[in-house]
């Protein structure tokens, strides 16, 4: 397959079951998703919806109980624990509501995280210019408790970006932001997308956070159910009330 169209994601058929026997859960119901590169994905859902675990299982921090997932041309599910965790760490950014920054390091610092753990030799350039592309030039030398909220997570991006990943997850990213840095840090995000032609897949309970992605899932019982293309807040609003009505 040529490589441009080879998505950055491929979920076929997956399932995840936990537990067993009478206390067997079914989060993930055969569900089959396509990520195409360069775009940008909201996951929304009612509580216990299964948009966690669709994350986690598409990020090969769990395993599947059953269906294929490619990262890239990778086969996730085919990994052992010790390639998935190499996988994560080269092929894949996170970024956290908690931004998860370490308190003793540097903006710099944290950022090169990733390229340290893969042993790779850090180029202050291409530190200095992703910091630069996400906004944090000035405050490469601070701590993450000498910055805001907003600042913090501009920093966690530039770490999920730092290993060039074929694709960025984000739980909650905006979670604990106010309102304001919440939007610019939505638009960044955008820009990263949209410019710079990265990948981001995000999980969110906000319809104004899913609004600014070009595609929102909505999970119900585990399966995708809905799907908005460029939805307006209203759009995704309305996609919401009509899960929760149905009992979702
Ligand atoms: N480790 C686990 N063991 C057992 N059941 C689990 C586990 N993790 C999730 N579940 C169950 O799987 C289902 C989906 O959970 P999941 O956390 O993916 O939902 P969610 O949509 O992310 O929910 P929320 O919006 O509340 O965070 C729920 O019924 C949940 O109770």
């Amino acid at each position: 397959m040529d490589e441009a169209v080879v998505p950055a994601l491929r979920m076929d058929r997956v399932s995840k079951e936990y537990g067993r026997g009478s206390g067997r859960v079914r989060a993930l119901d055969s569900v089959d998703l396509r990520v195409e590169r360069g775009s940008f994905v909201a996951v929304m859902g009612p509580s216990g919806s299964g948009k966690s675990t669709l994350l986690q299982c598409a990020a090969g921090l769990d395993e599947v109980s059953d269906g294929t997932v490619h990262i890239g041309r990778i086969p996730v599910s085919g990994l052992d624990e010790t390639q998935r965790a190499m996988l994560r760490r080269d092929r894949v950014g996170f970024v956290f509501q908690s931004y998860n920054l370490l308190a003793g390091l540097t903006a710099a610092q944290n950022i090169e995280v990733p390229v340290r753990l893969a042993g790779g030799r850090v180029d202050p350039v291409v530190v200095r210019d992703l910091a630069s592309r996400v906004g944090v030039e000035d405050l490469l030398r601070r701590r993450p408790h000498e910055m805001s909220g907003g600042q913090r997570q501009r920093v966690a991006l530039a770490r999920a970006l730092v290993t060039e990943p074929e694709i960025v997850f984000g739980d909650e990213p905006t979670g604990a932001l106010d309102t304001g840095s919440a939007r610019q840090v939505l638009a960044l995000m955008r820009e990263l997308v949209h410019r710079d032609g990265r990948t981001i897949v995000m999980v969110t309970h906000d319809p104004v956070a899913a609004a600014h992605a070009d595609r929102v899932l909505f999970l119900a019982d585990g399966r995708i159910v809905d799907e908005a293309t460029s939805p307006s807040v209203d759009g995704v609003l309305r996609r919401m009330a009509r899960l929760e009505a149905a009992g979702c």
